[in-house]
C-alpha cells in the first residue's frame, strides 16, 4: 500500500514546510493538506522538490471561519468570493504543482444550494481541466460538520453526473462515508470509477487506523482487490505525538 500524510492533522504542530519533511523521514508516499494559504507557495514548493513527495491535494478556502463558514460553493449569493476561492486554490496547485483541488461546499441546503454548487463546480472544472488538476467534493458527516451540504455519496454520485465534468471527481473519505451510510466494501466497488482520492480514519474517534469499527486490513485488501493503488491519505488525529501514532503504518 501507498500513504498519504494528510498534514493538516499530522504534524501539524510543524511550519507544513517542515511537515513535508517528517513525512518524508516517515517513510509516506505523498503528502496532502487543508489549507496552505499562509506559506509562500515557492516554500511549499521547494520543499515538495527536496523530499520528492508530490502534494496530492488542498481545499478551498471555507471562507469567513470565526462567522461560520466551512466552504463556499454551495452558497446561494457568495459566488464571487467562492469563485475567487477556487482560482486561489488553483493558482496555489499549479505553483505547487499539486494534483487536485477540494471544493468546500459550505452550510447550505434545499434547491438553490444544489444550483450554485453546480454551476461553481462547472467553473472550477473549466479552469481545472487546463492544467491537468482534478477537482474533488467530499461528503462530510453530520457530526463533525452539521449541516454540510454534501453529506453522502449518493448525492455526490448525482452531483457528479448532473456537472458530467472528466475532471470532478469524489473524495471518499471512509471515516466519513462510514458514519453516514456504512457498507464501506460496496460503496467503494461500486463508486470506484468516480473516486479521485481516498482517505482513511477510525471510526467513531477519528484516530489512527488500527482500531475502532472499521477493519482497515479488510478495508485496504479491498482497495487493492479492486486495482487502485493510488496513495491513501492518512487523515487521523493522533492521540499524541505524530510519530508515536505511526505502528499501524508497518502492519499494512
Ligand atoms: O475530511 C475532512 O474533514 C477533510 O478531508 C476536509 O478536507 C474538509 O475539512
Ligand atoms: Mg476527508
Amino acid at each position: 500500500m501507498k500513504f498519504s500524510a494528510n498534514l493538516g492533522f499530522l504534524w501539524n504542530e510543524l511550519t507544513l514546510p517542515d511537515a513535508i519533511r517528517a513525512a518524508k523521514l516517515a517513510g509516506f508516499d505523498a503528502v496532502e493538506c487543508h489549507w496552505p494559504y499562509d506559506v509562500p507557495a515557492a516554500e511549499i514548493r521547494a520543499a515538495l522538490d527536496e523530499t520528492g513527495l508530490p502534494m496530492l491535494g488542498l481545499n478551498t478556502r471555507r471562507g469567513d471561519v470565526a462567522a461560520g463558514d466551512n466552504g463556499l460553493s454551495a452558497l446561494t449569493g457568495r459566488e464571487v468570493e467562492a469563485r475567487a476561492a477556487i482560482s486561489e486554490a488553483l493558482d496555489y496547485a499549479r505553483a505547487t504543482k499539486t494534483r487536485a483541488v477540494h471544493v468546500m461546499a459550505g452550510f447550505a441546503s434545499g434547491p438553490e444550494a444544489h444550483a450554485s454548487f453546480i454551476a461553481n463546480l462547472r467553473f472550477a472544472c473549466a479552469e481545472a481541466e487546463a492544467h491537468g488538476i482534478t477537482i474533488l467534493i467530499e461528503p462530510l458527516n453530520h457530526h463533525d460538520a452539521p449541516g454540510y451540504f454534501l453529506q453522502t455519496t449518493e448525492q455526490a454520485q448525482d452531483i457528479i453526473s448532473e456537472v458530467n465534468h472528466p475532471a470532478l471527481r469524489l473524495m471518499f473519505d471512509c471515516y466519513h462515508v462510514q458514519i453516514m451510510e456504512g457498507d464501506l466494501t460496496r460503496r467503494l466497488q461500486n463508486l470506484l470509477g468516480l473516486i479521485g482520492h481516498i482517505q482513511f480514519a477510525s471510526v467513531p474517534d477519528r484516530g489512527a487506523p488500527d482500531h475502532g469499527e472499521v477493519d482497515y486490513h479488510a478495508i485496504f485488501a479491498t482497495i487493492t482487490r479492486l486495482g487502485y493503488d493510488r496513495p491513501l491519505g492518512a487523515e487521523y488525529k493522533p492521540a499524541g505525538k505524530t510519530e508515536d501514532s505511526l505502528s499501524w503504518f508497518s502492519v499494512f
